[in-house]
């Protein structure tokens, strides 16, 4: 049975621009509109020409080889004529393949917005079409609150439907700009659309003030859109829009959407898509959601004893998917819900094999839940963890012994006057029975011990020059006097940029630290093969 194409318009460019706290620079849109072009979606919004210097820039050249590269605008405004606005004129001048003009389609907002007629916004939405067609743009209309519109006016949110349709519109958008219309509706007005404007016509655009943009976009191709406007990873005004990072493996994996439609995504583009959705969130400094549909670390985790025993039999008992389709992996968490399936899946992954039998296996397992119960985490803290297994079966050398540290915080003028907080650490370390004591100043105690400790460690010391710290994380796991402090310490090696983390609990925070130092500098030794 042949599919029926469904196309993929990304507006994470320009109503992704939208999210509070987000102003892309020209350079950070070409690198967004590369990760774009690899992932393979069939249009790509790259923002308003002439809105601002930015995305002025930005349309000064076509950015897309593949996608349709497309820039969005305003219809024209009432009483003037195109070649007299100046904004579809900025429009018609940008290098974009496709021009998606806003269009009102909700009376009330033609009335209280643009205070002109509703035949006069007609006019603007056919003028402005055809000025696109006829610069050799496709014309694409977003139609503003189309579904508010619809409940209001229904003749008149189709009247501009139709109007675009009939002017030459490639498509018309039916937009949930507020966000707060439930997938029952959906469905229903956009079969009611087509009878005057083709399914093969219509794309969808929701956001997800009620956490429905997904389903919302769903249901809209289910009822006969065949287009979906979505970002990745969800961003866009207020809640964001359809999350294109959930939709994509969604219509690939899933019935009936596999099924019926194909989509412009490579097999190869599905499994980049995690890779994508973390390089995005590199590119506009957010952390990866942990709990995102599909690509998120956790989507394939389970940390259950019960689950990891099942799935490492059969995958299929616990996972709707293989990780691997969408370039994740499957994690099978070792803490104090584990069990010796979990543990052994661990073992395996980094390099220990231990026999299921192994005595030693119960007291890592007692180890791990007695350490978790007093505040570790070794979800997060896999160097830890690999020390700790390696330990209990005995394959960690002793490198070195610390005798004691002590570390001082002092706020003093300095020789020329300043007011400076100063931090000054000792650490004593025994190596092959002499003793060796470092002293070290850093901006802080942190950073004053892990300097000292790592200054002489003797014959030890070139296995670690290459190590810096990169990360340092503090949680306070509860509150009062006798709170404990967990901190994990991001490290990594200059040379081969590998991670490791580590962790440390103590009531005091200093101490958790230089637990985390340890493990850390430990760590580094072990895979150095000292
Ligand atoms: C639902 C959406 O997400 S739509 C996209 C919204 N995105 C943006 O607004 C971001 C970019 N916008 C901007 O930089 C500015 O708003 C500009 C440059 C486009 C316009 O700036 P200004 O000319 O100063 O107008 P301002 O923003 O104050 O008001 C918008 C004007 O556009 C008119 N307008 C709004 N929508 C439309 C439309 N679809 N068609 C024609 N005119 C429209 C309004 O009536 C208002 O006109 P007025 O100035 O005569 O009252
Ligand atoms: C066009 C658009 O972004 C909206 O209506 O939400």
């Amino acid at each position: 049975m042949s599919r029926e194409r469904l196309y993929l318009f990304d507006t994470t460019l320009r109503d992704g621009q939208q999210t509070s706290g987000i102003d892309f620079s020209v350079d950070e849109k070409i690198a967004i509109a590369d990760l774009l072009e690899r992932l393979g979606v069939d249009y790509v919004e790259g923002g308003y020409p002439g809105a601002n210097p930015t995305d002025t820039a930005f349309f000064a050249e076509k950015r897309t080889k593949k996608a349709a590269f497309t820039a969005f605008g305003m219809t024209k405004r009432a009483g003037r004529s195109v070649s007299n606005d100046p904004g579809i004129q900025g429009l018609l001048e940008a290098e974009a393949d496709a021009i998606c003009f806003v269009a009102k389609s909700w009376d009330y907002h033609v009335r209280v917005a643009l205070e002109t007629t509703n035949e006069e916004n007609l006019v603007s939405i056919r003028d402005s079409v055809i000025a696109a067609r006829e610069a050799g743009r496709e014309p694409l209309v977003d139609c503003e609150h189309f579904f508010d519109g619809y409940k209001a006016n229904r003749d008149y949110a189709l009247a501009c439907a139709r109007e675009a349709y009939e002017a030459g519109a490639r498509w018309v958008v039916l937009c949930d700009t507020n966000g707060g219309t439930m997938p029952g509706e959906v469905r229903r007005i956009v079969e009611d659309v087509q009878s005057v404007v083709p399914g093969s016509y219509l794309g969808i655009h929701a956001h997800d003030d009620t956490g429905q943009a997904v389903a919302n976009s769903l249901v809209a191709v289910e009822a006969g859109c065949r287009q979906i406007q979505g970002t990745l990873n969800g961003i866009g005004e207020r809640c964001g829009n359809a999350n294109l990072t959930s939709l994509i493996p969604t219509l690939m994996l899933k019935a009936p959407y596999s099924e019926m439609l194909e989509v412009g995504i490579s097999e190869e583009g599905l499994r980049d898509i995690s890779a994508i959705s973390h390089a995005f969130d590199e590119l506009i400094n957010l952390s990866p959601d942990v709990h995102a549909p599909y690509v998120g670390a956790n989507a394939f985790a389970t940390k259950a004893g019960i689950h990891a025993s099942a799935l490492l039999k059969e995958p299929e008992t616990y996972e709707h998917i293989p990780p691997e389709t969408v370039g994740n992996r499957r994690r099978v968490l070792v803490s104090d819900q584990a069990g010796k399936s979990n543990l052994l899946n661990e073992l395996t992954r980094i390099g220990i094999e231990v026999d299921r039998k192994d005595p030693r296996l119960d007291g890592l397992l007692t180890d791990i839940k007695e350490r978790e119960a007093q505040g570790y985490s070794y979800e997060a803290a896999d160097a830890s963890f690999e020390l700790l297994a390696r330990r209990r079966l005995g394959e960690v050398p002793v490198y070195f012994d610390v005798k004691s540290f002590r570390v001082m915080v002092e706020r003093r003028f300095n020789a020329i006057g300043e007011l400076v907080t100063v931090s000054e650490a000792v650490v004593k370390v025994d190596i092959d029975g002499e003793t060796r004591m470092s002293v070290a100043e850093g901006n802080g105690p942190v950073n004053a011990l892990d300097i000292a400790l790592r200054k002489d460690l003797g014959r030890y010391q070139t296995a670690i020059d290459g190590m810096e710290l990169i990360d340092f994380k503090v949680r306070i796991l509860n509150g009062g006097t006798d709170a404990v402090t967990r901190v994990l310490i991001e490290s990594q090696d200059r040379a081969t940029h590998k991670r490791w983390f580590t962790i440390g609990v103590s009531g005091n925070i200093v101490d958790a630290s230089f637990q985390a130092l340890v493990d850390s500098v430990t760590y580094a030794l072990l895979k150095a093969g000292a």
